[in-house]
This record gives structure tokens, C-alpha cells and sequence, in this order.
């Protein structure tokens, strides 16, 4: 059996979002700016999935950018809005808990002397408004927050962070990486004063190579990659219009079924929540404020890494904490920044489910998970 509760990664691409990009390889693959028909059709199908994304989003189609992935949104966004306003402004806002797409483009705008300033979180991973409340100042011009962590869960207030970074300074602009919300939470952006967001197509049953950019009408920004001229002039590179179409195809499926996915996985969720606690474990996800699909735990006594790597032996699929720090022994950053305790840091495993996983997958994994623990028990070894 192979049981993979490791979709905050990554998801496996929904068949019938698969079945609507094989088209734009084997029969429409004209390049979109090419003037020929068949560059025609294909721009008419790529500015269809921008029409679908926007109306999913609640935007205009003229406010979506497509590019490769959400690191490069978001290193886009960070990086040009603050280049624009270097002269006037030098102060960017974040939180410790970010993705490393935020987290090392904030140390790279340190280095080119931009002021970087973290709001702390509590100890569900929540940011203390009243703390960005104060940092927010004359020279603040960015406030980048992601809406939902990957690595335990938490949703943040992303309508009051808005209202109050606005309430403080009307001209700081508000970045959102709302990468982990597509499928799991509602969210649209019709209604929140956010200038930019940022979305990965592979993290909602959609294709990798595909970061979806939200940039408001009117706000600052610049080209980070330099080209032909494509999007509108600001992200060249021939686009990946297979990806595109895939991605807009699982965003509006994503939607659609969002209710019956999120049911679905909470339920997994509660099964795995009281059959881990029985074994012992320590849930520090909190639950009543997170995606319903994640859900981070620690067993006392034995290593998150050497959990995951027996669990893999069964070939169960979790993390340790972000897939992109995960071979990497240091505790995790956000964890640290929750102030979790060291030693329940260290045992924490990351589950994320998906609509695909089943009932059977959670017993098989509860099952595995208690052999594990009384081997390890019997045998004494693996302990820290
Ligand atoms: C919250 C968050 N932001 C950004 C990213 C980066 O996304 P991508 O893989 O599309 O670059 C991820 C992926 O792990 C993520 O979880």
C-alpha cells in the first residue's frame, strides 16, 4: 500500500485537469505570441484559464501574471516593489513563521539595506496584530503574510492584518502568499485590500511549473525577468500554456468541490487526531484555526526525521517540516517561532491529506505508526 499525506508539498494532478493539458501538446501547441492561427488559438485558450482564475479569485483578468512557480511571484513581488520604492521608503514587514520564498528574499533585500522587521506570532503560530499595529510606520511600504501555514496549518487573519497594516499607513502595500489556500479554505480576494498574492498550481491537484501572481491595478511593479515582453511586458519567457490551462482547470475544480473536500478531509483529520493522541502523541497543530488538512504532531522520544524515514519503509509519506528545509536537521523555523518546546519540535511530523486519501490509508498509517512505537519501545533504540 502506498499511502502519500504529504500534499502541502505537493499533489498529484487531478486526471481531469491532466486531460485538458494533453491537448496543448499534442495538437495546440502553438507559442501564444505567435501571429499565426495557430499561436491565436493558443493565446485564446491562455487568456480563457487567466478569465477562469480571475473569476475564481474575484479579480480582473488584466490583475493575473502567470509565471513558473510561487518562489518566483513571490521573489517578483518583494524584490521590484521594493527596488521602486528605494529612494522614498526602506521598510519591509513580515512574519518569522513565512516560506523560505519570503524568508531568504527578505535576508536578500536586508543585504541591499532594506529594513526587515518580523511581527511575532503566538503559540498557535497567530500574528499579534496589536505588535503590527506598532511596527507599521511612515517608512513601512510592504507587509507580505501568508493566509495559511504549511507547516502546521494556522490561518491567519488576513482581513484584519489588511485593515490595520491600511488603519496605520493608507499607502503600505500588503502581499499575501496564499499558496497553501486553494482547495483547503475558501479565499477571495473581492473583498480583502490586498495588493498582490501569490499561488502554486501544483499544490491544488494542478500541474508543477505554474505560479499564479495577483497584482492589483495601479500598484507599483517591475519586470524581474527580462525578455520578449510577454505578460503584459512583465514576466517574459514564452508561457507554459499546457500548465496554464491545467492550473486554471484545477483552481475552478479546486473551488467547486471545495466543501465536500475539506469535509472530507477534516474527518480523516479527527480520526488521525484521536487515534495519534491514544498512541500518545502531542497535537500541535491547533485544530479550531487551521486547514483541515494539516496536521503536525510529536511523539516524545523519537525523531520526526527517524519517524519519517520508518514510516517511508511502509511506504507512508509524511514530512518533517517543509519539503524544501526537510533534509535539513535544524529545528524548524516556524515551530521556533511558536515557541514550541525543543524537544516536541524535534518529533514533529507533518501529515497533509488530500481529497484522494481514504479511511483505509488512516488505519493502515495508525497501524503502522503503533508497530513503530512498540519496536521501538521493545527495542529501546531510536531514542534521543
Ligand atoms: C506557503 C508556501 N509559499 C510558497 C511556496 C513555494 O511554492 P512553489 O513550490 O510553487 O515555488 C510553498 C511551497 O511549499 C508554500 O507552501
Amino acid at each position: 500500500m502506498r499511502v502519500y499525506f504529504d500534499n502541502n508539498a505537493t499533489t498529484r494532478v487531478d486526471d481531469r485537469v491532466l486531460e485538458e493539458m494533453i491537448v496543448f501538446y499534442r495538437e495546440k501547441y502553438g507559442n501564444p505570441n505567435s501571429a499565426h492561427g495557430m499561436g491565436i488559438e493558443a493565446n485564446l485558450h491562455m487568456e480563457k484559464a487567466r478569465e477562469k482564475v480571475a473569476k475564481v479569485l474575484g479579480v480582473s483578468p488584466s490583475e493575473i501574471f502567470f509565471t513558473s512557480c510561487a518562489t518566483e511571484s513571490i521573489n517578483w513581488i518583494l524584490k521590484t516593489v521594493a527596488e521602486t520604492f528605494e529612494k522614498r521608503k526602506r521598510t519591509i514587514i513580515t512574519t518569522p513563521i513565512e516560506h523560505k520564498a519570503v524568508l531568504e528574499t527578505m535576508k536578500y533585500l536586508s543585504m541591499k539595506g532594506f529594513k526587515v522587521k518580523y511581527v511575532p506570532v503566538d503559540s498557535r503560530g497567530v500574528v499579534k496584530l496589536e505588535e503590527l499595529e506598532k511596527l507599521v510606520d511612515e517608512d513601512t511600504f510592504l507587509v507580505s503574510i501568508m493566509a495559511a501555514n504549511n507547516e502546521v496549518g494556522t490561518i491567519q487573519p488576513v482581513e484584519d492584518v489588511t485593515r490595520i497594516v491600511k488603519k496605520k499607513n493608507k499607502e503600505t502595500l500588503v502581499h499575501v502568499d496564499a499558496v497553501q489556500t486553494i482547495g483547503k479554505i475558501p479565499f477571495s480576494l473581492e473583498k480583502l485590500e490586498v495588493d498582490y498574492a501569490s499561488f502554486s498550481a501544483h499544490k491544488f491537484h494542478g500541474p508543477k511549473g505554474v505560479g499564479i501572481t495577483y497584482i492589483r491595478k495601479g500598484v507599483p511593479i517591475r519586470p524581474l525577468i527580462h525578455g520578449g515582453g510577454q505578460e503584459r511586458g512583465l514576466r517574459s519567457g514564452t508561457q507554459n500554456v499546457p500548465g496554464i490551462v491545467g492550473a486554471a482547470r484545477a483552481m475552478e475544480i479546486a473551488v467547486e468541490e471545495l466543501s465536500e473536500a475539506a469535509k472530507h478531509m477534516e474527518k480523516l483529520r479527527s480520526k488521525l487526531v484521536s487515534g495519534l493522541m491514544n498512541l500518545g502523541a502531542h497535537i500541535i497543530t491547533p485544530l479550531e484555526i487551521s486547514l483541515p488538512n494539516t496536521l503536525s504532531v510529536s511523539f516524545p522520544n523519537i525523531r520526526g526525521s527517524t519517524l519519517q524515514n520508518l514510516l517511508s519503509g511502509y511506504g507512508i509519506y509524511v514530512s518533517t517540516s517543509s519539503a524544501c528545509t526537510s533534509k535539513d536537521e535544524r529545528l524548524s523555523h516556524v515551530l521556533d517561532a511558536m515557541g514550541v518546546d525543543r524537544r516536541i519540535a524535534q518529533g514533529a511530523i507533518r501529515i497533509s491529506l488530500c481529497k484522494y486519501n481514504t479511511e483505509e490509508e488512516v488505519d493502515y498509517f495508525l497501524k503502522k505508526i503503533e508497530e513503530i512505537l512498540s519496536f521501538l519501545d521493545l527495542t529501546g533504540n531510536n531514542r534521543r
